[in-house]
C-alpha cells in the first residue's frame, strides 16, 4: 500500500493526474450515455459501451505509463497490447450484459462492477508483465487487492445508481463513479508494481507459476469477488425483504380499495389486488402470467402504450371491457399511472367496475327517450328516429309518412273517472295501436293523448290513410275501466316526407295541422295535410287568442230569444252568447263555442253567461224564466251545482225561474254522475231541459231515466215536419211519449205558420223560433217584457 501512495502522491505529476481524470470523465460520461440509451437495442448499447471502456482503459494506462517513465525506452510487446484491449472489451461486455439483462440487484451490480474493474486491472498487469518479460514483475500485493476492491466497488455503485429509479441524477452519479474507476484502476495497477529499476536489480528470477503476478492477481481478484458477493448477498436479502414488505404493504393498501388495482411493468402483470382477482375470476399466480392487454376485450384501448397514451389515461380514464369469468364482459373505467415500485418504475392500473353506473346511465338515457307510462318512445326519441327515417327516405328516393293522432273524448274520461283510469286508457290505446302496426312502423307518445306513427316507407298516401282508418276502427270497441265501458275516438292527420316537409319538425308540424283539421271537422276522421291548412290552423289559433282577450275585456254579449206557450204568451227567454268581434264582425256561437270547449274557455264563458243572464232575469218585473245552455265540458270540470247555487244567491234570482239546458253528450259520458247532477240541480229548485233532442243518439231511455222538466225538439226536425212525414211522425211520438212521462215539450226553430199550427194542434207545450221572435239584445228583451206587462195591465 505504501508503494501505491508513494506512486500516486509523489511520483505522479499533478498535470498527469488532471489529464487522467479529465480523460476518465469524458470516457465515463460517453460510456454511461451509450449504455443508458433505452431506445437503442441492448446489443448495440453493450458493444458501444464496451468499446469506449476498452479504449479508455488503454488510453489512460498508456498515458500514465508514459508520464511515469518518460525516459524509458520501451517497446510494447505485440500482440499483448491488442489482446489486452480485447480482454478489457470482453470483460466490459460481460459487465454490460449483466446490467442490461439480469434483474437489478446489488449482487448483479457488484458482479458487473467487479468484472469491469477486474478486466481493466487485468489488462494493465498483462501489458506490464509482457513488457518486463522474461524478468518477473515485482508488485505490492496489498496495493493490487486495494485497487481491485476499490475499483470494483466504485464500478458496482456506478451500475447500481444507473438503474436506480429513485435517484435524482442517475447518469451523472454513475458517470462520476465510473470515471473514478477508469482513473483509479490503470493508475493504481501501475502504482502497485515496484519501480522498473527495482525489477531489474531486486528480482532477477521469475516467480514460480503459482506466485506469478497474474496468478496472484487472479486469485486475489477471485477472493475479493467472493468476499464482495457475500456482502452483496446479505444486502440483496435485506433489499428483497424490504421489497417484499413494500409489495405486501402495497397489496394490503390496494386490497382496501373497491377498485381493481394492477401493478405491471412492460405490460406484464406483477401484482394485483383482491378486487381484480374477483372481477376476472383468476388467482394471483394465473394473472401474473398474463399481459395487461390480455385482460381486456379488444386489448388495452386504441392507444396501446407509450408515454403519451399513459399520460392520456391519467388525465382521462379509458372506457374498456374487462374479461370476467365465463367470457363475461365487465364495463370498466381504466386509469393508469407510472409510480416508483419496489426496484424500479411500474405502471399502476386502476380498474373501476362501472356496470351499475353504466346501467344507471343506460336507464337515464332510456327515460330521456321514452314515455314512462306506455314505454313508447317520447318526443325526443321520435325526433331522433324521424330524423334518420327522413335522411334515409331522401337518400333513397323513398316516401315516408307521419301520422299525428289525438284521442277524442279522452279528457272526459280523465276528468270523470280520474287520472288513474286515464292512464290505463292510454296504455290500452297504445296496445291497440301497436297491434295495427308492422315491425318497421314506429309508434311514439308525445304526451297527454297525443301519439305519432312513423311509416318508414309508403308507396302512396293511400297506404297511410288506410292504416289511419284501421286505427280509428280499432277504438270502436269500448274500453272497460274501473267497471265502466268507456268510448274514445281518434282524429288523425297524415303528412308525407318529402312532399310535406324535409325535416322532422316540419313533417310533424304538418301532420299536427292535418290532425287539427280532422278534429275541427268532426273528430274520428283522418285528414291528409294540404297546403292552406296552415292558414286555417293559424286563424283558429288567432281566434282563440282573440276570444281569450274578449272574455278578459268583457266584450261578449248575450242575446235573448223568447219562448211562447200555445196561447202566445211569453214563458221565458233563452240566453244565447254573441261575440261582436272588432274586425270580423258578429261571430256566431256555432263558431266560438266549440273552440271555447276545446280550449277550456267554456268554463269562464259559461259562468259569465249564467251570472249575467240570471242578473238580467232577476231585474225583469215578471216571473218569466231564463234558459241557459250548459256545456259538457263545464260539467266535467267544475262543481256545477255549487256554481249554480252561488249564482242564484248572488243574483237573487228565484231558482224556479232558471232553466238549464243540457245535451245528450253531457249525459252519455258518465251516466251516474250526470244523473246525480240533474237530481242535485233540481233539488236546488232549478228546472232542467234536455236540449237538441232528435240529434245524436236521441235515446228515449234518457227521457225515462232522467228527471227532466222538459224536452226541446231540435230545429233540424222541426223544419222538416211539414214536408217529411217521417220527421213529423218522430216529433209527434216525442210529444206523446214526453207527455206520458209528464215532460213538457218545446219545439225549436219554428219558422213558418204551418209548422206552428201542426205543433200547437198536436199538443206541443212551448214554441221557439224566428217566426215568433229572434234572439235580441237585453234592452230589446226588457222592452218586450215591459210591453207585455203593459198589455196585461191594460186588459
Ligand atoms: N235557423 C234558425 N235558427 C233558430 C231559430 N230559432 C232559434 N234558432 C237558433 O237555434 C239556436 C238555439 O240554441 P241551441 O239549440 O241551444 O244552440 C246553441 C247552443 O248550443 C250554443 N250556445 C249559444 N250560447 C251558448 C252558451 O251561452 N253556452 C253554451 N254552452 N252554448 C251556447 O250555440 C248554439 C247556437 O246558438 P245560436 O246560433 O244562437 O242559435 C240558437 C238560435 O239562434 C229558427 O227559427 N231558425
Amino acid at each position: 500500500m505504501e508503494r501505491l501512495f508513494t506512486f500516486l502522491l509523489s511520483e505522479q505529476h499533478v498535470r498527469s493526474h488532471i489529464t487522467v481524470i479529465l480523460q476518465a470523465f469524458l470516457f465515463a460520461a460517453l460510456a454511461i450515455f451509450l449504455l443508458s440509451r433505452k431506445t437503442w437495442p441492448a446489443q448495440l448499447r453493450m458493444l458501444l459501451f464496451s468499446l469506449v471502456i476498452s479504449i479508455a482503459d488503454l488510453t489512460i494506462f498508456f498515458d500514465t505509463f508514459w508520464s511515469t517513465y518518460p525516459n524509458l525506452l520501451w517497446n510494447f510487446p505485440q500482440p499483448a497490447t491488442e489482446i489486452t484491449g480485447l480482454l478489457t472489451f470482453l470483460f466490459a461486455i460481460g459487465a454490460a450484459y449483466l446490467y442490461l439483462n439480469v434483474k437489478r440487484s446489488i449482487k448483479t451490480a457488484i458482479m458487473s462492477g467487479a468484472l469491469l474493474a477486474f478486466g481493466m486491472a487485468f489488462s494493465a498487469f498483462e501489458i506490464l508483465v509482457a513488457t518486463v518479460s522474461p524478468a518477473t514483475l515485482a508488485y505490492d500485493l496489498s496495493a493490487v487487492l486495494s485497487v481491485l476492491v476499490v475499483g470494483a466497488t466504485l464500478c458496482a455503485f456506478s451500475f447500481w445508481e444507473l438503474g436506480n429509479p429513485l435517484a435524482m441524477r442517475p447518469r451523472l452519479t454513475s458517470s462520476i463513479l465510473l470515471a473514478l474507476t477508469l482513473a483509479l484502476v490503470p493508475l493504481g495497477s501501475m502504482g502497485s508494481i515496484l519501480p522498473f529499476d527495482q525489477w531489474l536489480t531486486v528480482i532477477q528470477t521469475p516467480d514460480s507459476a503459482l506466485f506469478s503476478p497474474l496468478s496472484v492477481m487472479c486469485l486475489s481478484g477471485g477472493l475479493a469477488m467472493v468476499f464482495l458477493l457475500c456482502i452483496a448477498s446479505l444486502l440483496d436479502i435485506r433489499v428483497a425483504t424490504s421489497q417484499q414488505r413494500e409489495g405486501d404493504r402495497m397489496r394490503h393498501l390496494a386490497d382496501g380499495t373497491f377498485e381493481g388495482i394492477l401493478i405491471s411493468r412492460d405490460n406484464v402483470v406483477m401484482d394485483a389486488n383482491q378486487s381484480i382477482l374477483d372481477m376476472t375470476g383468476l388467482d394471483l399466480n394465473d394473472i401474473k402470467l398474463l399481459k395487461v392487454p390480455d385482460l381486456f376485450a379488444g386489448g388495452f384501448g386504441a392507444k396501446k402504450d407509450g408515454a403519451a397514451a399513459l399520460a392520456d389515461r391519467v388525465a382521462a380514464p379509458e372506457q374498456l371491457e374487462l374479461l370476467g369469468p365465463a367470457g363475461r364482459r365487465i364495463p370498466v373505467e381504466v386509469l393508469s399511472r407510472e409510480v416508483p415500485y419496489v426496484d424500479g418504475q411500474a405502471t399502476v392500473v386502476a380498474i373501476r367496475d362501472v356496470t351499475e353506473r353504466k346501467a344507471a346511465e343506460d336507464y337515464i338515457r332510456y327515460l330521456a327517450m321514452h314515455d314512462t307510462l306506455t314505454s313508447l318512445p317520447n318526443r325526443r326519441g321520435l325526433e331522433n328516429v324521424l330524423g334518420q327515417v327522413i335522411d334515409h327516405a331522401l337518400k333513397h328516393g323513398l316516401m315516408a309518412a307521419v301520422l299525428g293522432l289525438d284521442l277524442d273524448g279522452f279528457k272526459a274520461v280523465n276528468d270523470s273517472l280520474g287520472h288513474h283510469a286515464g292512464d290505463m286508457l292510454l296504455k290500452e290505446v297504445a296496445v291497440r295501436f301497436q297491434a295495427q302496426l308492422r315491425d318497421t312502423d314506429y309508434l311514439a307518445r308525445l304526451g297527454g293523448d297525443e301519439f305519432v306513427i312513423v311509416l318508414r316507407s309508403v308507396a302512396n298516401v293511400e297506404d297511410a290513410v288506410q292504416l289511419a282508418k284501421r286505427l280509428i276502427a280499432c277504438l270502436w270497441q269500448p274500453f272497460t275501466l274501473a267497471g265502466h265501458d268507456v268510448y274514445v275516438g281518434v282524429s288523425i292527420g297524415v303528412a308525407l316526407c318529402p312532399r310535406d316537409g324535409e325535416t322532422a319538425q316540419m313533417v310533424l308540424k304538418n301532420a299536427d295541422i292535418a290532425m287539427y283539421q280532422a278534429k275541427i271537422k268532426g273528430k274520428g276522421q283522418v285528414y291528409e295535410f294540404q297546403a292552406g291548412m296552415e292558414t286555417a290552423a293559424r286563424e283558429r289559433h288567432d281566434l282563440e287568442l282573440d276570444l281569450r282577450a274578449a272574455l278578459g275585456r268583457n266584450e261578449l254579449q248575450i242575446y235573448y230569444q223568447p219562448l211562447f206557450d200555445v196561447s202566445g204568451g211569453i214563458t221565458g227567454f233563452e240566453a244565447l252568447a254573441r261575440w261582436p268581434h272588432p274586425v270580423r264582425g258578429m261571430i256566431p256561437p256555432d263558431r266560438f263555442i266549440p273552440l271555447a270547449e276545446e280550449t277550456g274557455l267554456i268554463v269562464p264563458l259559461g259562468e259569465w253567461v249564467l251570472k249575467t243572464a240570471c242578473t238580467v232575469a232577476a231585474g225583469w218585473q215578471s216571473d218569466i224564466s231564463i234558459a241557459v245552455n250548459l256545456s259538457p265540458t263545464q260539467f266535467q270540470r267544475v262543481d256545477l251545482v255549487n256554481v249554480v247555487m252561488k249564482t242564484l244567491e248572488e243574483t237573487g234570482l228565484e231558482p224556479a225561474r232558471l232553466e238549464l239546458e243540457v245535451t245528450e253528450t253531457l249525459l252519455m259520458e258518465d251516466v251516474p254522475k250526470a244523473l246525480a247532477l240533474v237530481r242535485d240541480l233540481r233539488a236546488l229548485g232549478v228546472r232542467v231541459a234536455l236540449d237538441d233532442f232528435g240529434t245524436g243518439y236521441s235515446s228515449l231511455a234518457y227521457l225515462h231515466n232522467f228527471p227532466f222538466d222538459k224536452v226541446k225538439v231540435d230545429r233540424s226536425f222541426i223544419n222538416k215536419i211539414t214536408n217529411d212525414p217521417n220527421a213529423w211522425t218522430i216529433v209527434e211520438s216525442i210529444i206523446v211519449m214526453s207527455h206520458k212521462l209528464k215532460l213538457r215539450v218545446t219545439a225549436e226553430g219554428i219558422e213558418t205558420g204551418a209548422q206552428l199550427s201542426m205543433l200547437t194542434e198536436h199538443g206541443c207545450d212551448e214554441m221557439q223560433g224566428f217566426l215568433l221572435g229572434r234572439p235580441m239584445p237585453e234592452m230589446q228583451a226588457s222592452r218586450l217584457i215591459a210591453s207585455l206587462g203593459d198589455l196585461r195591465d191594460a186588459s
